[in-house]
């Protein structure tokens, strides 16, 4: 089991939990669509999944270990809508990209991330292109789990298959689980091999 998350609550105001009693796991290999109307919980579940939030209930463990502060890359990644606000306004591309690790050239032509862009700033390239570089990040080859949260959805049609194709030839190479976030059904009919409906298993 990559990752089993039990009994999940969270609230961002006392009063009014966000996730109740949320359970969901994610196995080496599988590709999990989750789903639910708008202000279910995905993002805030998403988040809570890949350790950037602390559940105020429940309990989270990795490969069967309690989640720790993770030391170096953490081997689960988060992308998210917005491209730009997942790097540093002040480094250029070749900074942001090598963060966590050093791509190879296999992996930037199968983005098609451009050579050129490598010196420019963030702001100086359009979303579908900077998404592109967070795509490249996240898939170090610690990565274990991917949590796709809307990653595509600001994007043209072009831009997201040859995303989605670079990700699913490295997630199934790898055996890798992948969580994909999205309201967009026919993306997750086609991706999952299993679906969570957070309407059906959220008691908040
Ligand atoms: N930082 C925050 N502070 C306070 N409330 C928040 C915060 N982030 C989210 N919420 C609230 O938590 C609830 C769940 O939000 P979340 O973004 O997790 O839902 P979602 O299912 O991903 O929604 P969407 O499909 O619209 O992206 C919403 O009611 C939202 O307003």
């Amino acid at each position: 089991m990559l990752v089993d998350a039990k009994h999940i609550g969270y609230r961002y105001r006392k009063d009014r939990w966000v996730l109740k009693d949320v359970s969901m796991h994610v196995e080496e290999g599988e590709i999990v669509g989750l789903v639910g109307p708008s202000g279910y919980g995905k993002t805030t579940l998403g988040r809570i999944l890949a350790g950037y939030l602390q559940p105020h209930e429940g309990q989270l463990t990795f490969q069967g270990k309690p989640y720790q502060q993770f030391q170096g890359y953490h081997p689960i990644q988060i992308v998210l809508q917005h491209p730009e606000k997942a790097v540093n306004p002040r480094w250029k591309m070749k900074e942001i990209l090598t963060e966590g690790w050093s791509p190879n050239q296999e992996l930037l032509t199968s983005l098609g991330i451009e050579e050129e862009w490598l010196s420019r700033w963030p702001n100086e390239l359009s979303g579908g292109e900077l998404q592109r570089f967070c795509v490249a990040r996240a898939l170090g080859p610690q990565t274990k789990l991917l949590i796709a949260d809307e990653m595509t959805t600001m994007l043209d049609a072009v831009t997201q298959a040859q995303i989605w194709h670079t990700v699913l030839d490295i997630v199934k190479q790898r055996k890798m689980g992948l969580i994909v976030i999205s309201h967009d059904k026919h993306l997750i009919n086609r991706m999952s091999t299993r679906v969570v409906d957070l309407q059906k298993i959220n008691q908040a």
